[in-house]
């Protein structure tokens, strides 16, 4: 037979490349810290073990890629990746603090249970870049998940997109942990488009749109008592000086936020701390707890070329599919069938290029409508639900799309979209966010 004749050429077309598995055993309360680079698989062998609060199902081959992170056992356990993970096995881990914070949100939820004005533990969490904010996220909502409640998360970093596109601020209700392979592409959010990927662009439009998905969120916490009980997590971004601190503050008031985290930073843990709990401690007669955590030593330090690969890849991911199975199209339109806005009646000057002791006059509110030009493109829009234009900044988003092509002799305009049929709406709205590949 071919198969056992060893001279006989191999058929490189359908055989699959041998997969060479390495593995690792955890003890109690060990984590596997690993980075991959390009697609590699993991496998829990035997034992329990989670994924950033997320449990892995024994003998399932997880595929990842691109990605930092740790696998970690409360009781042990063998886990197994392919010889292209890097991997190592660290027993320092802040877990029991981080799992002490689920602790205090579930008391929390249990004290309210049957008081149906209160509402459920509002946390948000702060600090500075790298710090493993949306790790914790990630941890609260796998851990609230599992016991059954169905926390808002609202995303307040616009630099990254963890639920759709960077420039986004999103909330979803979590009705289950984390998926492993896709993150939270498969919940269905409340989208805000804030159009650039840092807070300092337009602070006044950033808090408007915290106030409307704060108000979203309320909304549905009225219609589910469960979803009230469950509360909310919110990631922030890691600017925490002047005007950034001034945001955080902000969208703690905004949001009703009950409960602050601050992970690895003393000053903003003593600011907040004076400025929101009047002991100056955890307990304070408003019911606000401050608290503080560790970093953990496996957080991964991401460069500005890091961060801005990792927004590329979102936005490839977005049209492309994480697993690169989605086929985008392209949609042509005239120009005269959207209406394209802009916010803050364009980019505004830094304060350095006005002339001393001036301030701009532009109001970051206004809503500008721009005609199209061969400088739109590569801008990635946000398509809204708006009915009308007055209602634009304040709608959520139905989806993105990707300017392909600018015809200014036909007056045409090409988008790369999802997926393919009439635009749900000629309301687009424009940042300063473009896909460059
Ligand atoms: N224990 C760990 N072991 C390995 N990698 C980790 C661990 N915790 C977090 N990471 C990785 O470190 C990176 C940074 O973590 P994370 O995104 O949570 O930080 P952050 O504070 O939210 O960052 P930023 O606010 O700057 O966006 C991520 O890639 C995350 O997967």
């Amino acid at each position: 037979m071919f198969e056992n004749n060893p001279d006989s050429p191999k058929d490189t077309q359908t055989q699959t490349p041998q997969i060479t598995w390495v593995p690792y055993t955890l003890k109690s309360e060990d984590e596997l810290r690993f980075e991959i680079d390009k697609e590699a698989k993991i496998k829990l062998a035997d034992g329990t073990a989670e994924y950033f609060g997320t449990e892995l199902a024994l003998n399932r081959e997880y595929t990842l890629n691109n990605v930092k992170g740790a696998i970690f056992s409360w009781k042990g356990c063998k886990i197994e990746v392919t010889d292209n993970v890097k991997a190592y096995i660290s027993n320092g881990t802040p877990m029991l603090s981080y799992a002490n914070i689920h602790s205090i949100m579930d008391q929390h939820r249990m004290s309210i249970l049957s008081q149906k004005n209160q509402q459920g533990p509002r946390v948000l969490i702060a600090g500075p870049t790298d710090v493993g904010k949306s790790t914790l996220a990630k941890i609260l909502m796998g851990y609230s998940a599992r016991l059954g409640y169905n926390p808002a998360f609202i995303d307040l970093d616009p630099g990254q997109g963890s639920i759709t596109l960077p420039g986004a601020l999103c909330a979803s209700l979590i009705d289950r942990p984390v998926d492993i392979e896709e993150g939270l592409s498969n919940t269905v959010p409340f989208v805000q488009y804030y159009g650039h990927t840092s807070l300092d662009i337009n602070p006044t439009l950033f808090k408007a749109q915290i106030q409307s998905l704060g108000i979203s969120v309320d909304k549905r916490m009225e219609q589910s008592d469960n979803a009230r009980v469950s509360g909310m997590i919110v990631n922030t971004c890691g600017w925490i000086e002047g005007l950034g601190y001034e945001l955080l503050r902000e969208s703690i008031n905004l949001l009703r936020i009950n409960i602050i985290v601050v992970i690895d930073n003393e000053k903003l843990y003593s600011d907040l701390s004076r400025e929101f709990s009047s002991g100056g401690g955890n307990n304070s007669s408003s019911g606000m707890k401050v608290m503080k955590l560790p970093k953990s030593g496996g957080v991964y330090l991401r460069s500005a070329l890091f961060r801005k690969q990792t927004r590329m890849q979102r936005i490839r991911e977005y049209f492309y599919g994480i697993q690169g199975d989605l086929c985008p199209h392209i949609t042509i339109v005239d120009f005269k069938d959207v209406c394209i806005f802009r916010t803050g009646g364009g980019p505004p000057a830094p304060s350095t290029a006005l002339p001393i002791g001036s301030t701009s006059v532009i109001d970051p509110l206004a809503l500008q409508e721009i005609q199209p030009s061969p400088e739109m493109l590569h801008s990635v829009l946000a398509i809204s639900y708006a009915k009308n234009s007055q209602s634009l900044l304040r709608s959520n988003v139905a989806g993105f799309l990707y300017v392909s092509d600018i015809n200014m002799e036909t007056k045409k305009i090409s988008f790369l979209a999802p997926c393919p049929g009439d635009l749900p709406s000629k309301f687009l709205l424009m940042g300063t966010l473009k896909w460059l590949e």
